[in-house]
C-alpha cells in the first residue's frame, strides 16, 4: 500500500539479501576486509516510495527511529547523485521498512541502491550500471551488489561481481532480538582472517561457512542461543554480520515445517529467492 496515493508517486521495490557463505581472505592496508562470499537476493523487500521534484530539494517523509532523515541511506544516495551529474532535480522519499535493521540482511544498502536505480531513470540520467555501482560503494560495500541485481559471487570489500546461478527454493530466517555492530565483529581478535580463496562457484554448505558467526557467537548470547535452536531443526547459518540466522530448503513444505518447530515467541518468516533484482532493467 502506498502511502501517498498519487500518481505522482511511484513504488520501488528494495529487496534484502542473504549471503549463502561468508570467508575472511585477508585485510586491506587501510584495515578493511577481504571477503568471498555469494549473495543471494530474497523475496522479503522494503518499498522506496519516489516523486520527483522540480525545486532540487531531497526531502524524507517519513524518517525511520533512530536514523535521522540527513543520515538514512536514501537521502544520502539521492544526494550523492546530484552531485555526481549536476542533475537539478529533487525528489520526495518515503520508506516502507519490512527489511529488519542491522540484521545482516542489507536492507539499507538495498534502499539506497534501489533510489540509485531509480533515479536514474525518473531523472532522464541514463548512467550505466557499472557508473553506478562505483557510486554505491562510498555509500556501503553492499551496495554495489543491488545494483549489479544479479545473484553473485562478490570478492574485495564487495566491489567484485561475478554471476553465479543459485538454487531455487526457500529460506527460513531466524532474527535474535540484538543488534550486532559491524565493527565490533571485524575487529575482534579471534576472527579468522585467512581463509584459503576460492575460485567463483556455486554454493557448496558443506565445505563453506560464515567466518563472522564464531565471533557474533561469542560476543552476542542470544546469535549463538537463535542459532542452536534453528540448527537442532535444521542445518543453520548466519547472513552476513549477523544477527541473523537462516536455513535453506528448495521444499517449501520443509520450511514451513522448520517454522513451525522452532521455539514459542522465537522471530522468524519465510523467505524465497529472487533470480534478479526488480529494478535491473534500470540500468544497463
Ligand atoms: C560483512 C557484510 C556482508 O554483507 O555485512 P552486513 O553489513 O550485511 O551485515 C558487509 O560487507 C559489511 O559492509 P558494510 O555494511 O559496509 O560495513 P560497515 O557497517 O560500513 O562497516 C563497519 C566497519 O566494519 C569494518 N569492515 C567492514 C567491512 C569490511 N569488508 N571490512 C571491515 O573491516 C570496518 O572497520 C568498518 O568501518
Ligand atoms: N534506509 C535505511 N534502512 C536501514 N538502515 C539504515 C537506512 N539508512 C541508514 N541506515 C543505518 O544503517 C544501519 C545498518 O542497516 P541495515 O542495512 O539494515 O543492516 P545490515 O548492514 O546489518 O544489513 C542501520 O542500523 C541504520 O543505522
Amino acid at each position: 500500500m502506498t502511502p501517498f496515493p498519487s500518481p505522482d508517486w511511484h513504488a520501488f521495490a528494495a529487496p534484502a539479501k542473504l549471503n549463502l557463505f561468508l570467508h575472511i581472505v585477508g585485510r586491506r592496508t587501510d584495515g578493511y576486509h577481504l571477503l568471498q562470499s555469494v549473495f543471494q537476493l530474497i523475496d522479503l523487500a522494503d518499498t522506496v516510495h519516489m516523486r520527483v521534484r522540480a525545486d532540487g530539494a531531497v526531502v524524507h517523509h517519513n524518517p525511520l527511529p533512530g536514523v535521522a532523515a540527513e543520515a538514512d541511506l536514501t537521502v544520502r544516495a539521492a544526494r550523492l547523485l546530484q552531485r555526481e551529474t549536476g542533475c537539478t532535480l529533487g525528489v520526495d522519499l518515503a520508506l516502507d521498512k519490512r527489511v529488519p535493521m542491522g540484521g545482516g540482511l542489507g536492507g539499507g544498502s538495498s534502499d539506497a541502491a534501489t533510489v540509485l536505480l531509480a533515479l536514474n531513470r525518473l531523472w532522464g540520467l541514463a548512467l550505466p550500471r557499472g557508473r553506478l555501482m562505483k557510486l554505491g560503494l562510498a555509500l556501503g560495500a553492499d551496495v554495489p551488489f543491488f545494483i549489479f541485481g544479479r545473484n553473485a559471487f562478490v570478492e574485495g570489500i564487495g566491489e567484485r561481481m561475478t554471476p553465479v546461478d543459485t538454487q531455487s527454493g526457500w529460506f527460513a530466517i531466524v532474527h535474535p532480538p540484538v543488534h550486532v555492530p559491524t565493527p565490533a565483529i571485524f575487529a575482534a581478535p579471534q576472527l579468522q582472517r585467512a581463509t584459503p580463496p576460492i575460485r567463483p562457484t556455486a554454493i557448496d554448505y558443506a565445505t563453506t561457512r560464515n567466518d563472522l558467526e564464531p565471533v557474533a557467537c561469542a560476543l552476542f548470547p542470544q546469535v549463538a542461543a537463535a542459532r542452536d535452536a534453528l540448527a537442532r531443526i535444521a542445518p543453520a547459518r548466519m547472513t552476513g554480520s549477523g544477527a541473523c540466522l537462516f536455513s535453506f530448503s528448495a521444499s517449501q513444505t520443509e520450511i514451513d515445517c522448520v517454522l513451525s518447530r522452532l521455539p514459542d515467541g522465537m522471530a522468524a518468516f519465510k523467505a524465497a529467492t529472487l533470480d534478479q533484482h526488480p529494478l535491473h532493467e534500470f540500468a544497463s
